[in-house]
């Protein structure tokens, strides 16, 4: 099936036979994924399945081997349009290591030509002692907290989170859970690689498992599989 622009509603993410080698491997095979403006989306599967993958390749960081897709409407190929919709937090969080959290969040802003409380933010965040500190010298779960109100502050357009739960005690997860919900309540469509799905469905409801390079949708709840039992 061809992809379509023609509808009123222009969907988040339309990708088609999309497959992605790297090094000797086909990391992902085939695979098809529709996600609508507005929805909220877990993406889950075992380590080395692609999540990571997929959500490069959606950011057009990473270019698929064939297949195509397309960012509210603009093809994958064009870079420069998708990432004016798109706001990737990876493993590198992309923060500005010699500037402080108040200046990570002023920069992000005035890039983005919005504006936006940071007092407020750092606050919330539990960052307001550390506001004047420069970011190197913060723990990794303080800037996993920065990144994530950066995130919040923004809420751009797609917002792909991989694995938000990472390096965050008890009280960081649910500020990651609720920073997330503030950015979807502003409107914007998540696609949350995680490991947690008890956590990550609280706020992105519908889930996907990525498994042999492909998507399946999730049929039933997770508390009635077996352990080990595939999706
Ligand atoms: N630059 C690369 N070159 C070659 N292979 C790579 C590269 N990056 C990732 N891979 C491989 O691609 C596969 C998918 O990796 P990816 O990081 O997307 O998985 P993941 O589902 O995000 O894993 P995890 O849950 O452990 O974070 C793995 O087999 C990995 O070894």
């Amino acid at each position: 099936m061809s992809l379509t622009t023609s509808s009123t509603e222009v969907p988040a993410v339309q990708l088609r036979g999309i497959w992605l080698r790297l090094g000797r491997d086909a990391v992902l095979r085939g695979l098809d994924l529709d996600v609508q403006a507005g929805e909220a989306v877990t993406l889950l599967g075992r380590n080395g399945a692609g999540k990571s993958t997929l959500l490069r390749l959606i950011a057009s960081a990473l270019s698929s081997t064939r297949g195509e897709g397309r960012i509210f409407g603009y093809d994958l190929n064009d870079r420069r349009a998708v990432r004016d919709h798109i706001h990737l937090l990876g493993h590198d969080l992309g923060l500005y290591p010699d500037l402080t959290p108040r200046e990570n969040l002023a920069f992000a802003l005035k890039m983005h030509a919005q504006v936006g409380n940071i007092d407020t933010a750092l606050e919330r965040a539990d960052l307001t002692r550390a506001a004047e500190r420069r970011v190197r010298f913060l723990s990794a779960g303080m800037k996993k907290r920065l990144a994530l109100t950066r995130l919040a502050l923004l809420s751009r357009p797609l917002i792909l989170v991989d694995e938000p739960f990472a390096n965050l005690d008890a009280e960081g997860r649910e500020l990651a859970i609720a920073l997330m919900g503030q950015a979807k309540a502003a409107g914007s469509t998540l696609i949350v690689a995680a490991h947690e799905p008890e956590l990550s469905l609280r706020v992105a409801p519908r889930a996907l498992v990525l498994e042999d390079g492909q998507l399946l949708e999730h049929g039933r709840p997770l508390e009635h599989r077996q352990p080990g039992e595939k999706a």
